[in-house]
């Protein structure tokens, strides 16, 4: 019988918390054949306060990966995380119009620590244009949101949810606002709107320190769900639950931050 499949484009994270080996951990997890391209590669740097390190993979090689990997499988199912540099998002989103899919989740992942501000600029701008008009379904966690929404502040449910209706405006048929830690209040809220009803999920807070990896996993298992034949309101469920069960039992290392243990 053939396994279902779920694609990732993302970046490594050398610590194993987040990025790739986090998406492909959580596939594995719940049940589907996980293939991945790698976009760049994060390595915390234990001699600098764990700051980030991060260097691009060449265009041609991710090129190259996403070339072996639609060829082998015939894949409609995709997960987009962190790309990290104009030219990759150009290379991932040309790729992209390759084929037709029938999901495509994009985690937008803005900021990589250790960017200076104008290159993430650059990268936000380019996410926003080349990679948004891809996405049927959409992750970001609270900055994000503000930032693809345009916001200066986001304070309450209302704020997420007004976010998520201007970013869903911007083409992703689903849109999932993560509120997070970050959003005050007793419980980590999320706001799913697809486009004319607004569904509020909520758990209470594990702690009040983000924990790498969350939004990852979360994305995650969105896809691998929707790769198995859910839809996508029920794998949003999932993802919640899935994803606060990993961050109830973290995993502790010598990095100064948990990492979510999916399981
Ligand atoms: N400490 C926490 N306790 C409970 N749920 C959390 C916690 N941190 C994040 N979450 C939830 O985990 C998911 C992904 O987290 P989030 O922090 O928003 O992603 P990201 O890693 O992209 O910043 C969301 O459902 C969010 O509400
Ligand atoms: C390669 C990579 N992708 C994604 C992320 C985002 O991870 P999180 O799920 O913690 O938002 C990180 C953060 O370190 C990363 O290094």
């Amino acid at each position: 019988m053939m396994p279902n499949i779920a694609y990732v484009i993302a970046g490594s994270e050398a610590t194993g918390g987040a990025g790739l080996q986090a998406d492909l951990r959580t596939f594995a997890q719940r049940g589907v054949y996980g293939v991945g391209t790698i976009t760049c590669i994060v390595s915390f740097d234990p001699k600098n306060n764990w700051g980030h390190r991060f260097v691009p993979v060449a265009a041609p090689v991710i090129g190259d990966q996403i070339e072996a990997a639609t060829s082998a499988h015939d894949l409609d199912v995709v997960k987009v995380g962190m790309l990290g540099t104009p030219e990759t998002i150009a290379t991932v989103s040309e790729a992209l119009s390759r084929q037709a899919w029938r999901h495509v989740v994009v985690d937008p992942v803005l900021i990589c620590k250790g960017q200076e501000a104008g290159a993430a600029l650059d990268t936000d701008n380019a996410l926003r244009r080349e990679i948004l008009p891809h996405a049927s379904v959409v992750t970001p966690n609270l900055f994000e949101a503000r930032t693809l929404a345009g916001l200066d502040s986001i304070d309450d449910v209302d704020g997420l949810i007004e976010a998520a209706r201007r970013i869903h405006d911007l083409g992703p048929r689903f849109v999932v606002a993560k509120g997070g830690v970050e959003l005050p209040g007793d419980d980590a809220v999320d706001v799913f709107y697809d486009g004319s009803d607004v569904t509020v999920l909520r758990r209470p807070k594990v702690g009040d320190e983000r924990v790498s990896g969350a939004g990852c996993v979360f994305a995650a298992t969105i896809t691998a769900e929707i790769a198995k034949g859910a839809d996508v309101a029920d794998a949003v469920a999932t993802a919640k639950e899935f994803t606060h069960r990993g961050i109830e039992g973290r995993i502790a290392s010598h990095l100064p931050f948990d990492a979510v243990l999916p399981a």
